[in-house]
């Protein structure tokens, strides 16, 4: 059975690596490899070092020049590291001769992530799609598991005739397995979307209002969700908390009901294979009528990630939603300035703390703003005789009183655009 390896619970002590081609990009270059320590952390594997590499120009074989790569093998090895991480994106080609050359387990930036997720997923859809992704990402690397058969058989020479044979045919093998299940895992996704259209529709057909909350990951995106809506969704502090998105239902100040999806973390040099995999479910964030951005105030990098959401925004086709951009975590920053420039940056934020609850009041009313005069409160008087258009109000719109003058029904409602035109000509004055 065609199973993608778990190297998680294979390694314990990481070099991380990364290859740079421009020493002017050198700050870029050392929070990249931090954020790849964090990343690599979340999976439990010791970190050795960080190693910043230089190369002049890209290399077919191992990225960089064969002596820079002979260095960086020797430097895993002196430092007893069992595991090399590249923060680079590896070629199945390249990872192959990292392997060889260090005798070690070699991966890349977008193995982690997707390990990461491969542990963080939780409803079915999330599972098939981060399985989805690591059996894409695994089968043009198969030949690598292998390799070992051919090795053994050869008795050192480098593999007979016969054994290579058998490694090879092994790889044939799990091949076709491997195109089997992810064909299979294609069409459970397919059902699974299917489902969630539906109630997508039902939804639709309420014309109740829909808003995404995006960001990078550990935004507090979870938190602030929770916090308006009273929900318990799992926040933490750790990258890729939430990989499923959680739509909850809030009462906005106005009265108007907003449904709110929580969505998945964006990183920087999220795998694009990973963004694939979570169209479908960011689809929430693309077709919510605005969305809320939220940005980790306290985070000297707030401004970087600001931008590489849109980025991902962007590949979604959703980034000219209208958009509110909150500065959470403001109870961290005791340095005015902090938030002075983050505001210079991004005017007509909103300051919050998610955590103690600080700038909600003033969140919800910008969003009764976002939707504008998509709703709108009335009062009508409609004569008794027009059931019709009471029925009408009770099941469309949100009935706020009621009250009897003579023959009419005096109803104060909180009315969805597409119905009021016909309630228009009943208008009380
Ligand atoms: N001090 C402080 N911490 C906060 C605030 N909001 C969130 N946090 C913390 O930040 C961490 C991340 O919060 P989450 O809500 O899980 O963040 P997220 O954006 O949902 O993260 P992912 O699901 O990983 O993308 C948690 O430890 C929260 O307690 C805040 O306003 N102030
Ligand atoms: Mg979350």
């Amino acid at each position: 059975m065609f199973e993608v390896r778990e190297k998680p619970e294979m390694v314990e002590r990481a070099l991380l690596v990364r290859i740079s081609f421009d020493r002017r990009a050198q700050d870029d270059d050392i929070s990249l490899l931090e954020e790849l320590e964090e990343l690599v952390t979340t999976l439990g594997i010791g970190i050795a070092e960080l190693h910043l590499a230089h190369s002049r120009s890209m290399h077919k074989k191992y990225l960089c020049g064969t002596g820079k790569a002979a260095e960086i093998a020797e430097y895993a090895r002196a430092h007893e590291c069992d595991c090399i991480v590249f923060d680079n994106q590896l070629a199945p080609s390249q990872q192959r001769e990292w392997e060889e050359l260090s005798q070690i387990c070699v991966i890349d930036r977008e193995e982690v992530i997707l390990d990461i997720f491969a542990q963080r997923a939780q409803t079915k859809e999330a599972r098939l799609q981060v399985d989805l992704a690591r059996m894409q990402y695994a089968l043009p690397r198969m030949a690598r598991m292998w390799g070992h058969l051919d090795r053994e058989g050869g008795g050192g020479s480098g593999g007979s005739g016969a054994a290579r044979g058998m490694g090879e045919q092994q790889i044939e093998v799990d091949r076709r397995l491997a195109r089997k299940r992810i064909d299979r895992t294609k069409r459970e996704l397919e059902a699974v979307r299917t489902q969630r259209a539906t109630r997508r529709k039902d939804r639709e057909k309420n014309d109740t209002a829909h808003a995404a909350i995006v960001g990078y990951t550990n935004a507090g995106k979870s938190t602030l969700l929770n916090k308006l809506s009273g929900a318990d969704i799992l926040a933490k502090d750790m990258l890729f908390a939430t990989l499923d998105t959680t739509t909850r239902s809030i009462e906005l100040p106005d009265g108007q009901t907003l449904l709110l999806t929580d969505t998945v973390g964006f990183v920087r040099n999220l795998p694009h294979r990973l963004v694939e995999a979570f169209k479908a479910t960011l689809e929430e964030a693309v077709l919510a009528q605005f969305l809320i951005h939220v940005l980790d105030a306290s985070d000297p990098r707030a401004i970087e990630f600001f931008e590489t959401t849109m980025h991902v925004l962007g590949e979604l086709g959703a980034e000219d939603k209208p958009m509110i951009t909150v500065l959470n975590k403001v109870d961290t920053i005791e340095d005015d300035s902090i938030l002075a420039s983050l505001q210079d940056r991004f005017p007509n934020t909103i300051l919050v703390s998610a955590k103690q609850g600080i700038g909600i009041d003033e969140l919800q009313h910008k969003c009764s703003e976002m939707l504008g005069d998509r709703v709108r409160r009335r009062t009508y008087k409609i004569p008794q005789s027009r059931g019709d258009l009471t029925a009408l109000l009770h099941s469309e719109a949100k009935v706020i009183s009621t009250d009897y003058e003579g023959n009419d029904i005096i109803v104060n409602a909180i009315v969805p655009s597409i119905i009021a035109g016909r309630l228009d000509p009943f208008l009380s004055e």
